[in-house]
């Protein structure tokens, strides 16, 4: 089935045919099209249908649904889960409020539910505690009470700030997830992990803290800067290497088509991502075991991130470089063919200009001393073994880091200068 226009302006370019996303040449919308009506226009145009996945934890389940069009109908279905809403408060950006906030509003109107939208400057340096502050004095002034629903709807940072809301106001109120960035509908919307950053490092702060349920609308990505695609595919390279081969498969013979955002071709990724997460998030919800493997590449990414103030790097673009050094530390232990390290340092970098970032090998190492995978001054390193498997090591000493981040920097300095990254 192919994509109606949903709009006359020449510049939106959602022509018949066209089911790509997330690339130059992709549509922008206009304040007409964020109009209750546009969003409505746009379920004649749907071309996969919608998926559900259901999350098994221990404290809680409920359903990852992935497909088009979604928006509209979160209000009624969000509701009729948490059974009694007294109000609703959208927590998103200006930005993201402009693209996306219409068709959500919509449907609580359409509901006679009161609700009030509050805004969170985007970027990963609001991630922060003073933000959660303000937002939950926002909730108090504004009449927030037990049976107050949260909507984050936005990327990764606007889910984990308001899922950490969630949990913390009046010592828990419900909130559903609406995420609009490949990397959140592939990650961050599902599993639990909430949060905020410190200046010691990254989500140091945070609850587990599952959503009612969570609206991956891949029509939200029409409007996401390709960068941002590119980056949130990192997390499915990351899918792939710790537990999925076939996805690994997939999106090695398949790089242009999906990063092109052929409509089939995410869709097919954002399910197989979201599937191996809820597998993983069911065997152990609190990080107590396998959940440790969801880490791979965090390690040296999260040192990455806190070493460039959360500046530079998008999060999926850290992830990128901590993989590759990953890769470098278990073909230097024997554990990982040298082949499949390689195709492993190939698929990051078909999927994204990493930016180069200036921070020593030392540094880097002496900042993993934060990681939440450190207990009792022993770290849990995810190693890949094979394309789908990993193993958690604990015996891996800072030298051995060391060695693999060095070789990383080697490797960067080595490549080409990747063009100006666009924001
Ligand atoms: N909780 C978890 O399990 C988990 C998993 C992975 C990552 N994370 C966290 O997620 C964060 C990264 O998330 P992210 O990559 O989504 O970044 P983000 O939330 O900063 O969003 C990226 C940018 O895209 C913009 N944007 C979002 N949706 C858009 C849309 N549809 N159209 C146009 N612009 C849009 C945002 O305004 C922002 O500028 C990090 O803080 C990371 O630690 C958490
Ligand atoms: O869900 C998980 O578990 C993950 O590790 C997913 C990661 O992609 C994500 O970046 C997560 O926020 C990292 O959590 P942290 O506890 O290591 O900070
Ligand atoms: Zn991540």
């Amino acid at each position: 089935m192919a994509i109606t226009p949903q709009c006359a302006k020449p510049s939106h370019t959602g022509t018949p045919g066209d089911k790509s996303f997330g690339g130059s040449n992709l549509p922008q919308l206009h304040d007409c099209c964020t109009t209750t009506n546009a969003h409505d226009k746009r379920a004649a145009a749907i071309i996969n249908d919608v998926s559900e996945i259901r999350v098994e934890a221990a404290s809680a389940s409920y359903s990852v649904h992935i497909g088009q069009n979604l928006l509209p109908s979160l209000a009624a279905q969000s509701v009729a889960l948490a059974k009694k809403v007294s109000r609703v408060f959208i927590i998103t950006s200006p930005d993201i409020d402009r693209l996306w906030g219409t068709p959500v509003r919509a449907g609580f109107d359409a509901l006679a539910i009161p609700y009030k939208t509050l805004h969170v400057p985007a970027g990963e340096q609001h991630k922060r505690l003073s933000t959660i502050e303000r937002l939950l004095e926002e909730l108090a002034s504004n009449g927030a009470d037990r049976d107050t629903l949260l909507v984050a709807l936005g990327g990764g940072v606007l889910g984990d700030l308001t899922g950490f809301l969630a949990a913390i106001y009046m010592r828990g109120v419900p909130f559903v997830q609406a995420p609009t960035t490949l990397l959140a509908q592939v990650d961050s919307s599902v599993g639990g992990k909430t949060g905020a950053n410190l200046k010691a490092g990254k989500n140091l702060v945070g609850a587990f803290y599952h959503p009612l349920a969570v609206f991956a609308d891949l029509d939200t990505l029409k409007t996401l800067p390709p960068r941002e695609l590119q980056a949130g595919l990192q997390e499915c390279v990351k899918a792939g290497v710790i537990r999925d081969s076939a996805l690994f498969d997939y999106m090695e013979k398949n790089v242009e088509l999906v990063r092109s955002g052929d409509l089939e071709a995410i869709q097919h990724v954002v399910e197989a991502s979201v599937q191996m997460k809820a597998d993983v998030v069911a065997a152990d919800e609190r990080e107590s075991g396998e959940r440790m493997i969801l880490n791979f590449g965090h390690t040296i990414g999260h040192a990455i991130e806190s070493a460039t103030h959360y500046k530079g790097l998008l999060h999926g673009e850290a992830i990128g470089w901590g993989m590759i050094a990953a890769a470098r530390l278990g073909e230097a232990r024997g554990v990982l063919s040298e082949a499949d390290s390689q195709r492993i340092v190939d698929l990051v970098y078909a999927y994204s200009d990493l930016p180069r970032f200036n921070v020593t090998a030392e540094r880097l190492v002496m900042l993993t001393g934060n990681d939440k995978k450190k207990r009792s001054g022993t770290l849990s390193f995810i190693v890949p073994k094979a394309i789908g498997t990993v193993e958690i090591a604990q015996d891996v000493e800072d030298v051995e880091l060391q060695e693999a981040v060095e070789q990383m920097l080697v490797e960067m300095r080595a490549r080409p200068i990747p063009p100006p990254v666009m924001p």
